[in-house]
């Protein structure tokens, strides 16, 4: 155990529960290292890890890159759960339980929450979706810091950890873009980019996120984000396991690229994915 188990565990008793529970998720910790780890999936096969493979992935990157969008395709695809920790934030907040109120506090501040809280709501999550027979992840949002990561680093493998990365025009307008649904939660973005390509590139086009019509009123901004994304990426790059993978423009470019990059072929048969 880390020592930042250790320091956590030391915490309140909620949150040695929730630890516990994090340790769960490792149970294949010791695994030899993630390149192709999923690359011996049967074509089209129903589950994810039916020869022993395991996907689990972390995505990282810049608010307002995207990455709960390519995430939530890659899971589908794959067949494994998108945890998204503002999810089971939000999820909580929604719920009026015993943690609700402090949890309001911090995130309309736009700080982050407690390490101890967000590794309880992960916790919970994981144990949940063991019950019903889940198998690996695709983090979003999480580790947040690098205390997160030792944390994690200390009861899992994590295979792969994707960075996206956006062109700095782009990702300036998607950050100013950004909105979300004060009702129901959602995550839109406004910004319509078309910007000359890059070196004599393609253009980048990459059409708005609109909301629902029942959420169009609703809309508000999203408190700026002032997280220093670096040094998770850097504790990741030290371990050998960053893919850092520059987003060439909006869906139809990129996703056909990541999954490239991931070495996965979109089954057409049967929308499941194989190794290329
Ligand atoms: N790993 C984490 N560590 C601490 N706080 C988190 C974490 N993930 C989510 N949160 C909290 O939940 C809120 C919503 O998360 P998220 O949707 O990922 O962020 P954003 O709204 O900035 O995109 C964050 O502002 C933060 O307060």
């Amino acid at each position: 155990m880390s020592r930042a188990i250790r320091a956590c565990a030391a915490g309140a008793a909620a949150s040695r529960r929730g630890l516990a529970s994090v340790e769960a998720m490792g149970a294949a910790k010791g695994a030899p290292p993630a390149a192709g780890r999923w690359a011996g999936r049967g074509r089209g096969g129903p589950g994810p890890m039916e020869d022993g493979a395991r996907v689990q992935w972390v995505f990282l990157g810049c608010p307002g890159v995207g990455k709960g969008t390519y995430a939530g395709r890659l899971s589908r695809l794959l067949g494994v759960p998108h945890i998204a920790t503002g999810d089971l934030v939000r999820d909580e907040l929604a719920s009026s339980g015993p943690l609700s109120k402090q949890l309001s506090e911090i995130v309309n501040h736009g700080k982050l929450v407690s390490d101890e809280i967000i590794i309880n709501l992960l916790s919970k999550r994981l144990e949940e979706g063991g019950e019903k027979g889940e198998l690996g992840f695709i983090l979003d949002g999480f580790p947040r810091t690098i205390r997160q990561a030792e944390i994690l680093e200390g009861v899992t493998d994590i295979d792969l950890v994707i960075n996206l990365k956006l062109r700095e025009e782009a990702l300036l307008a998607k950050c100013i873009g950004r909105r979300k649904c004060s009702q129901c939660g959602g995550n839109f973005n406004v910004a319509s980019i078309d910007i000359e390509g890059e070196n004599g590139g393609p253009r980048m086009c990459m059409p708005p996120l609109l909301p629902p019509p029942q959420c169009e009123s609703k809309l508000i901004t999203r408190a700026d984000d002032t997280e220093e994304c670096e040094p998770v990426e850097d504790f990741y790059r030290a371990r050998g396991k960053l893919l850092e993978f520059n987003l060439p423009g909006g869906i139809p470019e990129s996703w056909p690229k990541l999954l490239q990059a991931l070495n996965i072929e979109e089954d057409p048969d049967n929308n499941r994915s194989a190794a290329a």
